[in-house]
């Protein structure tokens, strides 16, 4: 008895101290936090990370400890870095909200930095609101998706990439994030790795640290036409990742991968057993051609889909994903934990609108499209252009450009934009969004080009 005391005494002694050291750490991360603010350098380093990393491989070799778990605890203290370390970060939600903020003093505000159609959802969507009353879809219903709306969406779903997916293989979410949510959060544990290519919708990292698991950065640049390299995504997998997130056609770029190396990415993620995440809510935005992850038939693929852009039903806030029916059990214990079950009335409204030709949408997003890459070339930005969605992620040529300073002032001047930093290190990039008509457009690169001038 006394044994287990002595023991109990001794363990209780390493606790603690283990947890004073944790204060000690997240102190220091708190201090380097401030000088990365002060210098301009973005709170992930992975090349520190990696350094880390191998130290401790090393240790666990010396004395004799399973690499996998030192590993994982090495990452619950990154992540907790990382947490003290991004407080206060301006993406484009923070300038949307400004901009909305400032709609209420009455002042007029161009919206290029959000994702948000103007354009109405198709007309039937009308009816249906005004028919679902009668139709009876109104009460509590499977966590899943009615369905009914299930059913419709494998029928469409098969139809547009020739798969044979059921029911089964759908849940519905309120909007495409929630999908992604319930998936990191059910699929992958806390210390599990996940890679994130970037420039990335923030999400994908934001859900990933929220949940306890770590987020390895793959950087994209300009000049490699926003394509990872193999070697990168092969330096970056060890034991501990679980899953990679793919997102074609791209925010913020537009870009859609070549088809080679997006097959090898996905015989990447098979030989290492990876569930692969592709957020493919912009597919209904493609110049020409685009291979859905769904043609790949992989059993670890999660396909996420919404309504908010191909049929601009933004504020109906309805999406969906498709996987294998054992993931998307998973997800549904965690959504029906979270919500019960998405809106009935939406839900009948989501599969009404599945019956209009949206096919319009696209051509008047690519029109926009051409007419920003025009712009942007007489301003001398550097774009590539893109393939799909309904961005153009640019860099701006000036001394000490910073896209967040920058996006402040061309809001003070009426135009939001979304400052490049959002998407990760990429501080002289904004992403200036197609969601307007072709006038206000203009009016808002009229802006854009007058904030330049004030530069170098
Ligand atoms: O060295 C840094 O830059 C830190 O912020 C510290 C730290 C860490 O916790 O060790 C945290 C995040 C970085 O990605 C790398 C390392």
């Amino acid at each position: 008895m006394s044994d287990i005391n002595d023991l109990r005494d001794k363990m209780e002694e390493v606790t603690l101290e283990m947890i004073k050291l944790l204060k000690t750490r997240t102190d220091i991360a708190k201090k380097i936090g401030e000088v990365k603010k002060n210098i301009g350098k973005v709170v992930t380093d992975e090349t520190r990370e990696e350094n880390l990393r191998t130290k401790v491989i090393s240790v666990c070799q010396e004395i004799g400890l399973d690499e996998k778990i030192a590993t994982k605890f090495l990452n619950f203290l990154l992540n907790e870095s990382i947490k003290v370390q991004s407080t206060n970060k301006q993406t484009h939600l923070s300038i949307f909200l400004k901009a909305k903020e400032l709609e209420q003093q009455g002042k007029k505000i161009i919206h290029m930095e959000v994702g948000e159609p103007d354009f109405l959802p198709p007309t039937i969507v009308k009816d249906a609101l005004e028919e679902v009353y009668d139709k009876g879809f109104l009460k509590y219903g499977q966590v899943r998706g009615m369905p009914i709306f299930r059913e419709t969406l494998a029928k469409y779903v098969n139809k547009k990439f020739k798969t044979s997916i059921t029911q089964e293989n759908i849940i519905v979410s309120p909007g495409a994030r929630f999908s992604i949510f319930t998936a990191i959060t059910t699929l992958l544990n806390p210390g599990d790795e996940i890679i994130v290519i970037e420039p990335a919708w923030p999400a994908y990292k934001d859900c990933a640290l929220n949940s306890g698991i770590k987020v390895r950065t793959i950087n994209t640049t300009l000049e490699s036409k926003w394509e990872p390299s193999i070697e990168q995504i092969q330096k970056t997998i060890n034991p501990n990742t679980k899953m990679i997130v793919l997102n074609y056609p791209n925010n913020p770029t537009g870009k859609i991968l070549p088809e080679k190396l997006q097959d090898e990415i996905i015989e990447i993620a098979k030989k290492n057993n990876l569930y692969v995440l592709s957020d493919e809510i912009y597919s209904e935005y493609v110049k020409e051609s685009w291979k859905s992850i769904l043609s790949y038939n992989y059993e670890k693929g999660i396909v996420t889909q919404s309504f908010s852009k191909s049929h601009a039903m933004t504020g109906f806030r309805i999406g969906y994903a498709i996987a294998d029916h054992k993931i998307i059990e998973k997800m549904s214990k965690l959504q029906a934990l979270c919500l019960t079950n998405v809106s009935e009335p939406i839900q009948y409204i989501a599969m009404k609108a599945l019956e209009s030709d949206t096919s319009n949408n696209n051509k008047t997003v690519q029109n926009r499209l051409d007419l920003l890459i025009q712009k942007a070339d007489e301003l001398n930005l550097d774009i590539i252009v893109p393939d799909g969605a309904m961005y153009v992620f640019a860099r701006i040529n000036k001394d000490g450009f910073d896209g967040v300073q920058f996006a402040n002032k061309t809001l003070e001047k009426g135009l939001a934009i979304a400052p490049g930093e959002g998407f990760g290190d990429y501080k002289n990039f904004i992403r200036i969004s197609a969601c307007q008509d072709e006038k206000t457009l203009i009016e808002g690169m009229n802006i854009l080009k007058e904030t330049m001038s004030e530069y170098q």
